[in-house]
């Protein structure tokens, strides 16, 4: 049976007025959140990415695939908070987040929140990003398993009322399965693979071009191979175990789905052309879009 998404936050429910101050979507009631159903209750997947430009692409794609009649340039609901972008193309909301785990939690809150409010029935959230690849050809669409930290530690870490708190970092399993399911038989390929999440692309990511670098070619190489041998790791990026361990607390269903834009075994700086980056963004799209087809299938 379809259920509503229960958060473990007792406080919500002595707030009488929730601003979703970030997404600038005031909720004046939170005791009779009819207008938020109104606008938001058919939402069933929620997709997110860290830039506006690939949000709205995506909100267009789908809006074709999933036959919604409207040929307006599709609108950005949250335009008036300046911070992110939300585009809603029938059931699926489009939603930007930033580079990294900080700016992405922010949103994922307040989005988590929002579900909520609206009464959405199962709803499915999904990262559609890019990566860095280990030992794997650029192009290489990953659908991650377990999400790993910057300590190669499949959990997310976060500091909380001046403690460490460790959650677990793992991704829903029939999600991962259908969605590299629906990556089958394209001219490029998608794999089921580990993922370390980092809070920093340079550094954190072992690369040796930031600005500051106090460890040696043989040292990166070293720790890549690691990642790759030890940890079943075939990319990197910068949100999977803060994505994976507050949907999982939250209870609700998660996927992480990223083309690589370079191997890491190979160098550091990202050389493709905007040309092909765009293509490559665009193979996330096509396995999300049949993925969406089939559970709407299913479900109606
Ligand atoms: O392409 P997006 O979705 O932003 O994701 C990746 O790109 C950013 C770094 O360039 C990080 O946010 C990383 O996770
Ligand atoms: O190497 C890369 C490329 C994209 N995003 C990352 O986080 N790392």
């Amino acid at each position: 049976m379809a259920q509503s998404v229960e958060l473990k936050n007792p406080h919500l429910n002595k707030m009488s007025q929730d601003y979703l101050y970030h997404l600038a979507l005031n909720v004046p009631n939170t005791k009779d959140t009819r207008d938020i159903q109104k606008r938001f209750g058919d939402v069933k997947f929620i997709c997110m990415g860290g830039t506006a430009s690939r949000m709205l692409e995506l909100a267009l794609f789908l809006r074709e695939l999933l036959g919604v009649k409207d040929n307006s340039e599709p609108e950005d609901l949250c335009r008036s908070g300046n911070r992110y972008a939300v585009y809603k193309v029938g059931p699926v909301l489009c939603a930007s987040h930033g580079v990294g785990m900080s700016t992405f939690s922010v949103v994922l809150h307040e989005l988590l929140k929002l579900v909520r409010y609206a009464k959405c029935q199962d709803p499915v959230f999904l990262r559609i990003g890019t990566c860095g690849g280990v030992g794997v050809p650029p192009g290489t669409v990953v659908v991650t398993k377990e999400a790993y930290n910057g300590y190669l530690r499949n959990e997310h870490e976060i500091a909380i009322l001046g403690e460490k708190v460790v959650r677990p970092a793992n991704f829903t399993a029939d999600v991962v399965k259908d969605l590299v399911a629906c990556g089958l038989g394209d001219n490029f390929k998608t794999i089921e693979a580990n993922t370390m999440a980092t809070e920093c692309f340079y550094e954190g990511q072992g690369r040796t071009d930031g600005a500051v670098c106090n460890y040696s070619e043989e040292d990166k190489m070293q720790f890549l191979r690691k990642c790759h041998d030890e940890k079943g790791i075939r990319n990197i990026e910068m949100e999977a175990t803060m994505f994976s361990s507050l949907t999982n607390l939250c209870n609700v269903k998660a996927g992480d789905i990223c083309v690589t834009l370079i191997d890491r075994l190979k160098g550091d700086q990202v050389e493709i052309s905007m040309e092909t980056k765009s293509e490559y963004e665009h193979r996330p799209f096509i396995i999300v879009g049949r993925y969406i087809q089939k559970i709407l299938a299913s479900t109606t």
